[in-house]
């Protein structure tokens, strides 16, 4: 059996209740083979058995009241993963469906992203099974500060830099730094998203939709090709899928494609950016309200986006949301590219079909990255406090997706895999931390 093949199976053993960590370990290490191969000494001194193990994990008790007097309790999680190339630095998630190997696979996969936006940032995620859905502004923020209140005492701006992810948005981000800076007396660049008027980035909000289609027009400029004329579907109505859609039908596309938790929607004119934000940001409302302030709109139950001819594909929404059955309807209706907004929304044979049909597949860590690498922009600005404006945060964040993009291109050629960007987004982000890994010892 191979060094990766041993460490694939001592996961396997020691994460039996983690799925989602096993798939997101799998995927990277099997692709990882070529490098380990070249490099003896990372057998030498374990480091794939380190990079698999977080550095530290964080589990912990979120008491709080809600508005009928009841004591709520929920499950917090940190996991700090790898801090060889800068502090941990990764989102907070919020969903009912939260637990251990859910974070741990999210912050595994933070480390390469990270380390492909050439910022200073180690890897880490947290999260709470937590269900903002439903709940008054006053729920969510005692629900916030309670949280928070255990989650200071392991985080600050050097040590661990937390983030929103799904049901994290600027509010939960104002309401948890608000808290931070009340207990620990210090305000720092701690958290990432926050408000403008008190240390937030221009194009935080924009940035991971946003880098999305950058990363996308790239490779389509790299082929004489671009976004006008092309049939977009999106997947999620969330912070991603939103400025996703709005980035590329700026450049010309027609994006006919939204969903939530509960059904989707077929806009054959385009989706109206303007309406969407105001039902998913502004309401906190369901899909149902889109299509029914909107003529020619056609509304499903339940899941389907994928089913729905289109050149170019992007979830946006949640993990192992595309499957093997979609990705056939995919390419039987002739999709060429898919790039994913969310974490991991693709199964491991799902990817593979998309590869071995020709798909272009760019994977989530590098597709993504645009978010993280704005929040790393937002580290900077914290750390010199100024403010840079949308359009200087826009282009830095366009000049870092141009580049991961061709960091993947460059790294799949140089292993002999051409075109395969799952193996290049995993071999160049593997690269940078593996070498800071190994001139700092055995930690
Ligand atoms: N917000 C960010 O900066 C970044 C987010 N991501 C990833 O992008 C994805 C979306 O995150 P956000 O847009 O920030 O979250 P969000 O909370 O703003 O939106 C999430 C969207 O996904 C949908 N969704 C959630 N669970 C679902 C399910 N089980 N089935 C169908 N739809 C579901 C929700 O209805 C919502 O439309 C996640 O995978 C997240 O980890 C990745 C990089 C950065
Ligand atoms: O901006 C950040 O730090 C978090 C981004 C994130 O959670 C992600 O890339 O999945």
């Amino acid at each position: 059996m191979s060094y990766v093949d041993n460490v694939i199976e001592q996961v396997k053993a020691k994460n039996v209740e983690q799925p989602e960590f096993i798939q997101a370990v799998t995927e990277v290490l099997q692709s990882l083979e070529p490098v380990i191969e070249a490099h003896p000494e990372y057998e030498a001194a374990s480091l794939l058995e380190r990079i698999v193990e977080p550095e530290r994990v964080i589990m912990f008790r979120v008491p709080w009241v809600d508005d009928a007097g009841k004591v709520q309790v929920n499950r917090g999680f940190r996991v700090q993963f790898n801090s060889a190339i800068g502090p941990y630095k990764g989102g907070l998630r919020l969903h009912p469906s939260v637990n251990l190997g859910i974070i741990k696979f999210l912050g595994f996969e933070q480390i390469f992203k990270n380390s492909l936006t050439t910022l200073p940032m180690g890897g880490g995620k947290g999260g709470c099974d937590f269900d903002p859905k439903g709940k008054s502004d006053m729920e969510v923020m005692r629900f916030c500060q309670a949280f928070m209140t255990e989650l200071a005492r392991h985080i600050g701006a050097d040590t661990d830099v937390p983030a929103g992810d799904i049901g994290t948005g600027a509010r939960e981000i104002g309401y948890m730094f608000g808290q931070y800076k009340k207990i620990k007396n210090v305000f720092e660049g701690v958290l990432t998203g926050k408000g403008l008027s008190f240390g937030g980035s221009l194009a935080r909000t924009e940035a991971t939709g946003y880098g999305l289609v950058y990363i996308v027009e790239e490779y389509l400029r790299c082929h004489d090709d671009s976004f006008e004329g092309k049939t977009v579907c999106v997947s999620g109505s969330g912070n991603v899928a939103i400025y996703a859609t709005q980035k590329a039908q700026q450049l010309g596309a027609k994006v006919v494609t939204v969903s939530d938790s509960t059904g989707w929607v077929y806009d054959p004119a385009g989706i109206d950016v303007d309406l969407l934000k105001q039902v998913k940001e502004v309401e906190r409302a369901r899909l149902t309200e889109y299509a029914a302030r909107r003529e020619g709109v056609e509304y499903h139950e339940g899941r389907g986006v994928w089913v729905t001819p289109c050149d170019i594909a992007l979830p946006c929404a949640t993990q192992n949301e595309v499957l093997i059955d979609d990705v056939k309807a995919l390419v039987a209706n002739g999709c060429k590219i898919l790039a994913e907004g969310a974490n991991m929304p693709t199964t491991l044979d799902a990817t593979e079909y998309l590869q071995e049909q020709g798909v272009v597949f760019i994977p989530g860590k590098a597709a993504n990255a645009g978010g993280v690498a704005t929040s790393g922009l937002e580290m900077s600005q914290n750390s010199e406090r100024l403010s840079w404006t949308f359009e200087e945060v826009d282009a830095k964040l366009k000049g870092i997706m141009v580049s991961i993009y061709h960091a993947i291109d460059d790294a799949a050629k140089h292993y002999g895999h051409e075109g395969n960007y799952v193996m290049g987004a995993n071999i160049a982000g593997f690269e940078k931390v593996a070498n800071a890994m190994m001139a700092q010892g055995i930690v």
